[in-house]
């Protein structure tokens, strides 16, 4: 899904059995979409149980939405009871309906506010989840290594195509005994996501590559045709460039390639495609550090107040 404003793209990850899924880089603004799509969907609550962080909890009682106003960037703070029906009913759609998100965040955005902590303030038992380097305050940290896990289901060999290759794990069931016959063994399957530590926009960079290989979600590591930049958030132009060609470049060639960001109407590319024909990442590391220490872009419009609102993971609503 597409934020216009900050040209975010979230990713809604769901298995089709089990019904649980994940929820890449929401924002604010749309998490009352990703709620509806959510509800369509039919996915549903992936974890149960109250939240552990107290910390997060203590700013129940309000809710806020950033946007440009007239005289720039701000943030408006607003009870509750001034929140626009659709805005609020979407979200309750999702507390009624026990649906999922987990969501999960690439890094912490310097553009917008992540639609995290709205949607876990919410979903009773929602966890957010942002890698220990950022320094973001959330309820789950994550690892270089580290996967999430947000599906499993069973396959027979019957349903899984002859000669098909067979993706992600499979951990295969001892065939039944005492029947006489001996049935073919089920296969469970696990879907998850791999975290790889990208550092180099920010220190707390991760990449979420899908355990088939077949789906890496690069955050503003790698974007399409580009990366992200390093001029801000403790960026380091030598780590981005080492970590796009160690923890990315060496997935397979045909990985599709979903970054959190696009600024010129791309929406997926391959590694094969980066590898070879990014204008950033295929010069030397030395002429990468030079055109990156002189971009000059303008910073991000919302910097000011994103970046501490995500350090505290993003903003709190109250769950009734
Ligand atoms: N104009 C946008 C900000 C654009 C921007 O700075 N994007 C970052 C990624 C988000 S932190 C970036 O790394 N861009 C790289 C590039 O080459 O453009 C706004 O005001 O939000
Ligand atoms: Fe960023």
């Amino acid at each position: 899904m597409f934020e216009p404003v900050s040209c975010t793209y979230t990713y809604l990850l769901g298995d089709r059995e089990s019904r649980e899924a994940v929820l890449i880089d929401p924002v604010l603004e749309t998490a009352p979409r990703d709620a509806q799509l959510i509800k369509e969907l039919g996915l549903r609550l992936l974890y149960a149980g109250q939240s552990r962080d107290q910390t997060l909890g203590s700013q129940r009682g309000w809710a806020a939405v950033s946007g440009v106003g007239r005289r720039g960037p701000e943030l408006l703070s607003l009870r509750e009871k001034d929140l626009g029906w659709d805005f609020r009913s979407s979200l309750y759609a999702l507390l009624d309906l026990s649906l999922l998100s987990l969501p999960v965040n690439t890094h912490c955005h310097a553009d917008h506010i992540t639609g995290s902590g709205l949607l876990r303030s919410l979903l009773p038992g929602c966890h957010s989840v942002i890698s220990r380097l950022s320094g973001a305050q959330a309820d789950l940290h994550i690892e270089d290594g580290d996967s999430i896990h947000f599906g499993r289901f069973v396959i027979s060999p019957k349903r899984w195509p002859k000669g098909e290759p067979v993706p992600f794990t499979l951990h295969q069931e001892p065939p039944r005994q005492g029947t006489g016959k001996t049935a073919a063994p089920a296969a469970r399957v696990v879907l998850a996501l791999e975290t790889r530590a990208s550092p180099g926009h920010t220190p707390g960079c991760v990449t979420f590559v899908l355990n088939d290989q077949s789906m890496a979600f690069t955050g503003d590591a790698l974007l399409i045709r580009g990366c992200g930049r390093t001029d801000f958030q403790q960026g380091c132009a030598k780590t981005l460039y080492h970590s796009v060609h160690e923890k990315i470049f060496t997935l397979p060639g045909d990985c599709l390639v979903y970054p959190a960001h696009d600024y010129h109407g791309f929406t997926v590319s391959t590694v094969e495609e980066e590898r070879t024909l990014n204008p950033r990442l295929t010069l030397s590391c030395e002429e990468f550090v030079k055109l990156m220490d002189n971009l000059n872009l303008p910073k991000p419009q919302q910097i000011d107040f994103a970046v501490p609102a995500n350090m505290r993971c993003g903003v709190q609503t109250p769950t009734s």
